[in-house]
């Protein structure tokens, strides 16, 4: 069996839920191949969880970008990108492979972090990254920061936002409004520069998500590699990462990683 190889460009999250080790655990459930170019490491405070951003050297990332791009890779996510001058390095690294799966999660901003992290990288990813993606995965407040508007507030705002970003040059754009719109639904919208698609479920009640976007934009990354369509790759990602959070759990009293196995798990259990 020849298995699809998928690349993510990611920091890692040392309490597992997030970063790099939601990206291989999504990958490895999609039966994908994982390798990892690791931008920073993300530790957490444990009295109070704030995170703290420890910068990988740059030339360890060039050296892992050239260790990973002498492969096959069919598919390429980016998650957590931390400085201009990585984000540079990662836009070169694939451009010049001519990738044609990129699926960009563009992570401003940690759950429970109020601030965006290093805003100075927001015109990099849009005017270095954004070209090259065939799929961009922002939540509300990324949306927002990409597209220089104002708070999203509805789904028309998401529509108006999906519009700017899709200028910027990437093929494809879910804006993902989760917890954060104010709607009775987890609402994502999904837009291919024609049609805008409403990516529907239930809102499930929980304080526990830590991961669900890595998780979701790996899964669409996954999808990708193993030949759907941006669209089918998103819509299954949602249905993916809705099990991941239903079955949510606490890593301690600060922090509730999604159970990135709970698809494969319980969906086998149910037949
Ligand atoms: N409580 C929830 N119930 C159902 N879906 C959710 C919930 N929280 C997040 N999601 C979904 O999980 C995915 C990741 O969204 P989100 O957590 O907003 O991303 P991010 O981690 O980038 O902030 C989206 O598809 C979103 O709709
Ligand atoms: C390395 C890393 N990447 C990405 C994220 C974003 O996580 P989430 O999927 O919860 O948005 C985090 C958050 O802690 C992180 O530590």
């Amino acid at each position: 069996m020849s298995m699809k190889k998928a690349l993510t460009i990611a920091g890692s999250d040392t309490s597992g839920g997030a970063g790099m080790q939601a990206d291989l655990k999504t990958f490895q459930e999609h039966q994908v191949y994982g390798m990892v170019a690791l931008t920073t490491i993300v530790t957490m405070d444990p009295n109070n969880w704030s995170h703290s951003v420890h910068p990988i050297p740059l030339s360890t990332l060039e050296a892992q970008l050239a260790t990973a791009f002498s492969t096959e890779i069919d598919a390429v996510k980016t998650g957590m990108l931390g400085s201009v001058e990585i984000i540079e390095l990662a836009a070169k690294a694939i451009k010049n492979y001519k990738l044609n799966k990129v699926v960009i999660d563009p992570v401003m901003v940690c759950k429970g972090e109020a601030e965006v992290l290093h805003p100075e990288t927001v015109d990099a990813m849009r005017d270095l990254l954004l070209p090259q993606a065939t799929i961009v995965t922002p939540n509300l407040i990324e949306a927002r920061h990409l597209a220089q508007v104002a708070p999203l507030r509805t789904i028309e705002d998401m529509q108006e936002a999906a519009k700017k970003i899709y200028d910027f040059g990437v093929q494809n754009v879910v804006i993902k409004g989760g917890t954060r719109l104010q709607h009775e639904r987890a609402i994502d919208l999904f837009y291919d520069g024609k049609d805008f698609t409403i990516l529907d479920a239930e809102k499930i009640d929980t304080n526990y998500n830590h991961g669900a976007g890595c998780t979701f934009a790996a899964a669409i990354t996954a999808n990708l590699a193993n030949g759907q369509t941006a669209k089918e790759a998103a819509e299954n990602a949602k249905t993916f990462v809705h099990a991941a959070i239903r079955h949510a759990f606490p890593l301690n009293s600060l922090v509730g990683p999604v159970m990135h196995g709970a698809y494969n798990i319980f969906h086998t259990e149910n037949e």
